[in-house]
């Protein structure tokens, strides 16, 4: 085998391991939200966890460094707070984009809610904000938000399949305004929570000056 794909195999196992540990962790945020156990347990609980997070811990990134699993150009963020396999805040939603048009799918837990039962307006909002950053990306003209507006029609029930919806609207320039909608997949016509985001895309000294440290090469 090659350098090249043993590298490659490398990188796929350790995404795979991310996943993996993410998962664990969203099992974890989502029985402690849910849990009704014994106080001691919950005790015994906060142990055992400290003495898992411990040898992470040992060998840890600087915020300036880009994690090793993941692939800027590429769109893969494992640690992403919507998308990220590994990120024990994502849902994770899962997403699908392409010429302007985004549609992703997710669940959201109990360790989501706001008002009782359903999800808290925050969470609706960064889910929109993501759903509207892909269909953004996939237009061919990527940019960061500089303003989101939200509509909560009705409120988005937690413990049940919802579909995120989202689509660029307009194109002015370096300004890009995408719409997008939450619903329920099995009533995916009825409107839940809609967006509007405006977005811009970088001058390349606006890139430099904001994410230069990530847009150098790695150093081997
Ligand atoms: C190939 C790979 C595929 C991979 C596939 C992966 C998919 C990957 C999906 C990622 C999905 C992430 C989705 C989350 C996206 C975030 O969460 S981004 C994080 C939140 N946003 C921020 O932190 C942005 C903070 N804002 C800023 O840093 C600055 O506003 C910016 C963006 C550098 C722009 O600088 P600026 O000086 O404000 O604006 P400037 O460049 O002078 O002007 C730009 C234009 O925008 C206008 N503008 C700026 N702000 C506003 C505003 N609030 N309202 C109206 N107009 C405005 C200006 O008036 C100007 O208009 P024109 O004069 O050109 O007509």
């Amino acid at each position: 085998m090659t350098d090249r794909l043993q590298s490659v195999d490398r990188l796929l196992e350790r995404r795979e391991a991310i996943s993996d540990l993410g998962d664990a962790l969203r099992l974890l945020i989502e029985h402690a939200t849910a849990t009704e156990a014994p106080t001691e347990e919950l005790r015994r609980a906060a142990e055992r966890i400290r003495q898992a997070a411990g040898p992470l811990g040992e060998r840890i990134r600087e915020r300036t460094e880009v994690a090793a699993a993941d692939d800027l150009l590429g769109g893969v963020r494992m640690y992403n707070p919507v998308i990220g396999r590994g990120s024990a805040l994502a849902p994770p939603v899962h997403v699908e984009s392409s010429n302007g048009v985004a549609v992703g799918t997710c669940t959201l837990g109990l360790a989501y809610e706001g008002p009782p039962m359903y999800a808290h307006g925050g969470v609706s909002a960064m889910l929109l904000d993501q759903m509207l950053g892909h269909a953004v990306t996939s237009s061919g003209k990527p940019g960061m938000t500089v303003q989101l507006d939200t509509a909560y029609r009705k409120p988005v029930p937690l413990m049940t399949a919802l579909r995120l919806t989202a689509e660029v609207s307009q194109v002015e320039g370096r300004r890009v305004t995408a719409v997008g909608a939450i619903a329920t997949a099995e009533r995916p016509d009825e409107v839940l929570v809609t967006a509007t985001g405006l977005f811009v895309a970088l001058r390349a000294e606006q890139a430099q000056r904001l994410f230069g440290p990530v847009m150098r090469p790695r150093a081997s």
